[in-house]
């Protein structure tokens, strides 16, 4: 304990502290999902779905577990998501999170719908590298308006949100009757009233989204937005090939593989699933990243070796902030990153670039070999004698270790 609050050794324990001391319908909200909840719990399965086949005796004394994304190389391997309304955990919200960010050398990527303005979080934090999130308002001044602003602040991207056509069903809110509190507002649209008083509505942020955004957005707007902006544009939500492609096409420069967290389509693949189709349809034209579940550095790991250049964290540092503000989303950064280097280390990798495709593999592929191992013929066990001389070869290694496997053999046999 630190004056009263819990030491945390990993992310679930930062979880279950911030839900113990967030009010529950501010914990439902960070942590709930869309619908049945099933692309949520999925995020998670999907990377124990996955099981690491590590090598050894490799010499990692030398280890680098930085990552490069758009030219600009950052030692933590784990950037922070948009998530709105920081405010709920903690009295500095996202000015603490850009804090923690720039310490531990990560990219924070702002929400448009943070609980401090932009130029807030930026003048309190001049040297993090900051993204913006965007949407398309169905007012496109508003999303004019924001760009400027975000370029005029120093930051280096729009990243625009693209699974948000409409908003999803979260029945914890609904139940909830989660609204933003009234003593917060968002910081972005301060000069704006109308998007005050919609938010304190009982259904305030459904109505809100499905009033203000524009569910008739496609890929021309996409290619208009691009051209709207010098900052390079990252596409946050795909989930498909072919809207990678569209990516690529209309100019945007890299992709997060997104399904919001499970938020919004429910029964949607879960991120790491989806990677590899993304992945394979775009190829090196342009940077895919990922966010969705990612808890452990061996998750990171999983996702760097899919071809991932980078990995992103929504609801981690959440519970980071809640737990310690500022301090609590850099342990958790501090707390991936060191994962991620001891299973590079352990998997016999010294950087991203030695991650290969046999050493990640799906739970199935051992399921497969036990089976086949079975039910094969040859699993009878061998009578004591032989077994004994197998293990007496064993013991007499010779010189030559191909002599001794033949002789091995033979004695199988
Ligand atoms: C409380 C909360 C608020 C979010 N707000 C936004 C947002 O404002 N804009 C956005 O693009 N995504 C938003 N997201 C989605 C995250 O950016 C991210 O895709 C997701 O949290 C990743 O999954 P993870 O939480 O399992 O790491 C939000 C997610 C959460 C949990
Ligand atoms: C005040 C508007 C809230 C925006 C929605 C944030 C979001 O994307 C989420 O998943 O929640």
């Amino acid at each position: 304990m630190t004056g009263g609050i819990p030491v945390c050794c990993n992310i679930n324990e930062f979880e279950k502290f911030a839900i113990s001391a967030l009010g529950e319908d501010v914990a439902d909200y960070y942590q709930g999902g869309a619908t049945s909840e099933s692309t949520l719990n999925n995020n998670r399965k999907a990377y124990e779905n996955l099981k690491l086949r590590p090598r050894v005796m490799r010499d990692v004394s030398n280890r680098d577990s930085s990552l490069t994304v758009l030219g600009k190389t950052y030692r933590s391997p784990v950037g922070i998501s948009p998530t709105a309304m920081q405010k709920l955990a903690h009295c500095e919200g996202e000015i603490a999170t850009a804090r923690a960010a720039g310490a531990m050398d990560a990219i924070m990527i702002l929400s448009l719908m943070s609980t401090v303005s932009l130029e807030e979080v930026r003048a309190h934090n001049p040297s993090t590298t900051l993204w913006m999130q965007m949407y398309i308002f169905k007012e496109r001044d508003i999303t004019l308006d924001m760009i400027r602003r975000a370029e005029k602040a120093g930051f280096s991207a729009i990243v625009l949100t693209m699974d948000t056509a409409v908003f999803g069903s979260r029945y914890r809110d609904i139940k909830n009757q989660f609204a933003m509190p009234p003593y917060l507002s968002l910081g972005n649209f301060r000069h704006m009233e109308q998007h005050h008083v919609d938010l304190k509505c009982l259904t305030g942020i459904s109505d809100y989204i499905n009033t203000q955004f524009d569910d008739s957005v496609n890929w021309n707007d996409v290619s208009w937005l691009v051209k709207s902006t010098k900052l390079p544009v990252i596409c946050k939500g795909i989930l498909t090939g072919e809207d990678a492609n569209l990516c690529l096409e209309v100019g945007a420069q890299g992709i997060i593989v997104s399904n919001h967290g499970g938020r919004q389509l429910d029964q949607t693949p879960a991120t790491i699933e989806a990677l590899p189709e993304v992945v394979q349809a775009v190829g090196d034209s342009i940077e895919v990243y990922i966010d969705g579940g990612i808890r452990y550095g061996t998750d990171v790991f999983k996702a760097v070796g899919l071809g991932a250049k980078y990995v992103f964290i929504g609801r981690a540092s959440l519970w980071g902030l809640a737990h310690s503000g500022s301090n609590g989303v850099a342990k958790v950064l501090q707390i991936l990153h060191f994962e991620f280097d001891q299973t590079l280390a352990l998997c016999g990798c010294t950087c991203a670039d030695d991650i290969t495709r046999e050493m990640i593999v799906h739970r199935t592929y051992y399921e497969d070999i036990l089976k086949k191992y079975l039910s094969s013929k040859s699993t009878r066990r061998k009578s004591a004698k032989s077994q004994s001389k197998v293990h007496l070869a064993v013991l007499r290694v010779s010189k030559s270790p191909e002599k001794h496997r033949s002789k091995t053999r033979k004695l199988r046999k």
